[in-house]
This record gives C-alpha cells, sequence and structure tokens, in this order.
C-alpha cells in the first residue's frame, strides 16, 4: 500500500487532489494483474452495453469500474486542495506531499547499547557520572577513559566504541576491561544513518498507517499533508427499524447503522452524519436536498414497494443514475447516482448482506478514489468447495481464508449477517458457479485488511 511516486520535493508540495491520484495510479496500476482474466473470463476490456430493453442492470466489473471513474470526475469538478492534518487525526489519509526528513536520523550519534563509552584500548578509567537519555552532551573522553552510558544518549566526542555492560569487567583497581574484542564503531548509531535532513522517506500516495505517523513524528512532523477525506452521510430509511431492544410487532433492529460508519471510515471517508429517514417521500427529499456531504449513502427503499422512494427521490432532484441495478447478488438492487458534479449517491439495499455487497461494489471503488488510495492487488485463491451460482449474474459470497483456500460460509442469504460476521473476504462467484479447487477473486474486508480507520473518529 505504499506505492512509489515520482516526484521531487519541490514541485510535489503544489499536487492537487487530482494530480495524487495520477501518481498513486502511475505507479501502482500499470502492471496489475487482469482480475477478470483471473476469473477465467477472455477479455476484460469494458465494452459499451448494448441497449437490453429486458434488464438494465450493470455488469458488476462495469459497476466498480464506473464508480471509480465518477469519483475521477468529481475530484476533476471539485479541485479539492490538500490539507494540513495534526498526526493523530491523519491515520487512513493518503500523502499529498511526500514525507521529506526534517532532521538527520538520528540526529546525534547515540548509543545503541546500555554500557560504557570508552577511548582507545583497554583497560579504561571509568568516569563516576554517567551519561542517560536525553541528556546533554559529556565533555570529550580521553585515551583510557570510559564513561557508563545508557541506550539512546549521546555518543562523547571522540569515542572509540560502546562496550555493552555484558561485556565489561571491573578490576579491583576500579578499572575497566572487555571481555571480548572491541571493534571502533561498535554498538554507535551514527547520525544520519537512517536520513539526512531533506531525504525523501515516503513518497506521494502514501497510506498513512500506523508506522508512517510513527516515522513522520521521528522525522519532525507535527502534521502531515494529505488528501482531504470525503465527507460521507448516511440516511437509513424504514418505518419498521429500531435502534434498541428486542424486534417486536413486525419491527426489527437496525443492522446497518452500527455496521456502515465504521466500514465507511475504514474505506478513508469522514462520516458526518447516520440520519434516520422515515419512509416518506418529503422527508427522503428534504435529507437529500440538504446534505452537502460528497457521498450520500442511502439504506434501504431501492426496489419497487410502495414506500421505496430513493428512485422517484432522484428523479424528483435531476440526478443522473450512473448504475441502476447491477448484475451481482445478493444486492442487484443496488444503484449510484450524480445529484451534481461534485456530489453522488450511492443506494443501497436494505437486506443486510446485498448492503455489503453494494459497499464493496459501488462505495468501495468511490471512497477509495476519493480518497487517492490505489486498488487493492486483485488476488485470487481455490474454493475450498463448490458454490452455487446464479445463471447470469456475479455473486459475492463471504469466505474464510484457511492456509491457502478459501472456505464458503453458510448463512449467506442476503437477509443475513451471520455469515459476513465470521468472514475473512467475499469470494467473486462468476455466473454459473465455482468447482471445489476453481480460483476465486476475493475482495478483502477493510477491517481484515488492516482495519485502518476502525478505530478513529
Ligand atoms: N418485486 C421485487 N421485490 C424485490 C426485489 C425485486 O427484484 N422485485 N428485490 C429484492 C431484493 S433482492 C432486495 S435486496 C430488496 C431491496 O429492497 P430495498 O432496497 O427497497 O429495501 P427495503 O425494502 O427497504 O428492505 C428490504 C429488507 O431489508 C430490511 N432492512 C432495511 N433496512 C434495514 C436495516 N437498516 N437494518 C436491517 N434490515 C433492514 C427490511 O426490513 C426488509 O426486510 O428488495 C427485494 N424485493
Ligand atoms: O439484494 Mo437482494 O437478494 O439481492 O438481497
Amino acid at each position: 500500500m505504499t506505492p512509489r511516486g515520482t516526484r521531487t520535493g519541490e514541485d510535489a508540495e503544489d499536487l492537487d487532489v487530482e494530480e495524487v491520484l495520477a501518481l498513486v495510479n502511475d505507479s501502482n496500476g500499470t502492471h496489475r494483474p487482469d482480475p477478470a482474466a483471473a476469473r477465467g473470463e477472455k477479455d476484460s476490456t469494458p465494452t459499451p452495453r448494448k441497449p437490453d430493453t429486458r434488464h438494465r442492470a450493470t455488469p458488476w466489473p462495469e459497476a466498480r469500474d464506473i464508480a471509480e471513474r465518477a469519483a475521477r470526475s468529481a475530484i476533476r469538478a471539485a479541485r479539492r486542495d490538500p490539507v494540513s492534518v495534526p498526526l493523530d487525526a491523519a491515520l487512513g489519509l493518503t500523502l499529498a506531499a511526500p514525507l521529506d526528513a526534517l532532521t538527520d536520523l538520528p540526529s546525534f550519534d547515540t548509543s545503541a547499547m546500555d554500557g560504557w563509552a570508552v577511548v582507545g584500548p583497554a583497560p579504561w578509567d571509568v568516569r563516576d557520572e554517567g551519561v542517560l537519555a536525553g541528556h546533554a552532551a559529556q565533555a570529550p573522553l580521553t585515551d583510557g577513559e570510559a564513561v557508563p552510558i545508557a541506550t539512546g544518549a549521546r555518543i562523547p566526542a571522540d569515542t572509540t566504541a560502546v562496550l555493552r555492560s555484558e561485556h565489561g569487567r571491573t578490576d579491583d583497581k576500579g578499572r575497566l576491561h572487555a571481555t571480548r574484542g572491541v571493534v571502533p564503531g561498535q554498538d554507535i548509531r551514527p547520525r544520519g544513518q537512517e536520513c539526512r535532513t531533506g531525504d525523501q522517506l515516503l513518497p506521494v500516495g502514501t497510506l498513512v498507517t500506523p508506522a508512517v505517523l510513527g516515522l513522520a513524528a521521528a522525522a519532525g512532523y507535527d502534521t502531515v499533508t494529505a488528501v482531504p477525506r470525503a465527507r460521507a452521510e448516511v440516511l437509513v430509511l424504514g418505518d419498521e427499524l429500531l435502534t434498541g431492544g428486542l424486534p417486536h410487532d413486525g419491527l426489527i433492529r437496525d443492522a446497518l447503522g452500527p455496521m456502515l460508519p465504521p466500514w465507511l471510515r475504514a474505506l478513508g471517508a469522514e462520516v458526518t452524519a447516520v440520519r434516520r429517514v422515515r419512509d416518506d417521500a418529503d422527508a427522503l427529499h428534504r435529507a437529500m436536498t440538504t446534505s452537502d456531504a460528497d457521498v450520500v449513502i442511502t439504506t434501504g427503499g431501492t426496489a419497487a414497494g410502495p414506500v421505496d422512494h430513493v428512485h422517484p427521490t432522484l428523479r424528483r432532484i435531476g440526478a443522473e443514475l450512473l448504475v441502476d441495478g447491477v448484475k451481482v447478488r445478493p444486492g442487484h438492487p443496488m444503484l449510484l447516482a450524480r445529484i451534481t458534479e461534485t456530489q453522488h449517491l450511492v443506494g443501497l439495499p436494505g437486506n443486510p448482506l446485498a448492503a455489503v455487497s453494494g459497499l464493496l461494489t459501488l462505495a468501495e471503488p468511490l471512497l477509495r478514489t476519493l480518497a487517492a488510495r490505489p486498488a487493492p492487488e486483485p488476488y485470487t485463491l481455490p474454493l475450498r468447495d463448490a458454490v452455487h451460482g446464479h445463471p447470469h449474474d456475479t455473486r459475492l459470497v463471504p469466505v474464510v481464508l484457511r492456509g491457502d483456500q478459501a472456505v464458503p460460509l453458510h448463512y449467506n442469504g442476503p437477509a443475513m449477517l451471520r455469515g459476513i460476521a465470521a468472514a475473512d473476504a467475499l469470494a467473486v462467484v462468476p455466473p454459473g458457479g465455482a468447482r471445489p479447487g476453481q480460483e476465486a477473486e476475493l475482495l478483502d474486508l477493510p477491517w481484515a485488511s488492516g482495519g485502518i480507520g476502525v478505530c478513529f473518529t
């Protein structure tokens, strides 16, 4: 996840989000294996769909491409500038400027061990006062002198080596001897060993992981320059939904309100609000038209039932449907609409596993691209067991990864979460199904691949 950029420090400061994305793609995308080829399809080039009056659903791979392209055009239209973000708020962001060292590392000659700094050959006279980490430099040592020193402390000038505490012995006259040979420079970390001021430590496009935060702090940063998070708002539709207690009288618990925000954060978004909207066309219209989020996520109401208001409301506000149904199970009523040049709506079906399918099919490429994150490397594993296929549509099936196999899970019906809650990934099962041992493309679930964002707000 740390693609190599090619810009140098000076010009990269001015990159906007679109340019960051271009760098991420240059360095990451050119030689990616073709997931369609991995699925055994002959040609993955998206071809324009022939008009089909019976079924306007978009093929699954094409739907993901459309979502990615929608994000690119939003980035072009929005011209978002990079932001300066304190380290404690930067986890999961993408660097929009290279991380150049602001200091030499180490910034002074440092002891790598607890022991003595020694000058010249043994034996040594030992100074009384030792050197601790974080203290000012000691007066230079002279030949035949040693001083106790702690790991991380500054090395006094003219030191030959550090003798580890377990390799020194003091005689009855108080002089220090080495119990093994002392090599000049031993156990001294010289200033600049890791980097010199101005060295590029990480390129534009790097995902800020916990280790990146540590490196940035070590290298002198209080803030990093990063691609701003896309703002996502969740609208949970459905009069039948309860936010607490046990289901009763035909009412059920809202499973998507708790599940989507952490997942959206893991995909790189800032969740600005989760709003519950009753099954009322005007209420939905108001919620959609007052949202200033970059991405509005709705749940439920995508089908054609009496209170399924998503389509009519999108028509009412003049939104353009980019994807209206996908040839995937579960979740085929999912949709993607462009509300304005810079605002999109992902309509997730209400059945909970169908919503997860929509999240990974449409929201993942949209949010990943808005975050200027590289596409994950596609990979496949053989399925341990046969998986029933849909005759025409792709299926996404929860699996656990065991050794070098993907084991399909039961409880994978559209209204069930029991399978996905135990899963590591979703297996992409082509139309017609898969035999035992057949390779299947896998979509890692965000928490399983590192959980970036799961624990921050
Ligand atoms: N005549 C047809 N009916 C349906 C079709 C179809 O093709 N023709 N498709 C079915 C499929 S597939 C799905 S998926 C659903 C999608 O429906 P909606 O997006 O309109 O969702 P709802 O009707 O609002 O809800 C469906 C189901 O999910 C439950 N639900 C909704 N939200 C939540 C939530 N936040 N937490 C837990 N469960 C939720 C809701 O109570 C319903 O049981 O349409 C089928 N119908
Ligand atoms: O989306 Mo539905 O069955 O495909 O849940």
